[in-house]
């Protein structure tokens, strides 16, 4: 008796919510909630599979503010309202990022969570690499001084599209996470960044950073960013977020304001791109395994 084969999953169909958040919290989930509905109900792409918010989307991105804005998860109401979202939506939900109270270390961590279709959390992930830098006379920035690092890559699987990688904003700097997530035993197709680059290392590295990973691994490379607070006193985003394909071509790009851009992600790309340019293949683990190993990594599960 011949066994019917499951039906393949047709292109993931997506949203990137690019949008700007200020001061009042209550304000910021009201719009997502907007944002969140408009981009399910004008979709230029049909029916759509899956949602993404930036980084820090409920709070502004700064360091003194975070504690003030962070949240028990999953018991926190931004967790609650995205997975009302999802449910009312039937998509996932790439929920950017907000900022957590752990209460057992009473550490906040800058974390990302994904809901399915019926509104479960299916992912958390801690950022695990701290934004530290200074850039004499372009920006100084220490996620440090009040976050804590994660210690996870986080991997999971969003239903019949198969397994994704998440990172947030900093963590596209290491491209090991990227790599883990893309080879055996996990073979993601894509790696989802929410990010909030600025008006300096924006420009410098936004765009070569997300061609750099797609093209690395040859998978796709998803980056949503705030919009950009033209005119405020605060963090100004990069805003552009995008979609990198496996061959590292920019296949959408937002601009600076408030925007809300649509991909499909075709994930016959991935074998295409690999015949054609068979990095992927061509690893030799056996001069470098001492450094990046496949499948010698703490995952994520939750
Ligand atoms: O890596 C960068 O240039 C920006 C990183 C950043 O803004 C962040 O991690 O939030």
């Amino acid at each position: 008796m011949s066994v019917p084969k499951a039906p393949l999953a047709h292109n993931l169909k997506i949203a990137l919510v690019q949008l700007k958040a200020g001061a009042d919290k209550t304000a910021n989930l009201a719009k997502v909630s907007s944002f969140i509905k408009n981009a399910v109900t004008q979709s230029t792409i049909g029916k759509l599979d899956l949602v993404m918010l930036p980084e820090c989307f409920n709070s502004p991105y700064a360091v003194d503010q975070f504690r003030n804005y962070a949240e028990l998860v999953p018991s926190g109401e931004t967790t609650h309202l995205l997975s009302l979202l999802a449910k009312e939506h039937e998509v996932y939900i790439i929920g950017g990022s907000i900022p957590e109270l752990d209460p057992s270390t009473d550490k906040i961590f800058n974390t990302s969570l994904t809901f399915s279709p019926q509104g479960e959390v299916i992912a958390k992930h801690r950022k695990a690499h701290l934004f530290d830098i200074n850039i004499p006379d372009g920006i100084t920035f220490q996620e440090s001084v009040t976050l804590s690092a994660g210690d996870k890559a986080t991997v999971f699987k969003l239903g019949e599209f198969g397994n994704v990688g998440l990172g947030i904003c900093y963590d596209i700097r290491f491209p090991e996470l990227a790599m883990v997530a893309s080879r055996n035993p996990w073979n993601s197709f894509a790696m989802f960044y929410p990010g909030a680059f600025n008006t300096t290392t924006g420009p410098l590295h936004w765009h070569l950073l997300a061609r750099s990973r797609a093209v690395d691994n040859e998978i796709f490379t998803v980056l949503c960013s705030p919009a950009r607070d033209v005119g405020g006193s605060g963090y100004q985003a990069y805003g552009h977020s995008l979609v990198a394909d496996p061959y590292g071509n920019i296949i959408v790009e937002a601009g600076e304001g408030e925007e809300i851009v649509y991909a499909e992600l075709d994930k016959s790309l991935l074998p295409k791109a690999r015949e054609a340019i068979p990095v992927h293949y061509q690893r030799r683990f056996e001069i470098y395994d001492d450094f990046v190993g496949e499948g010698k990594v703490k995952v994520s599960d939750k």
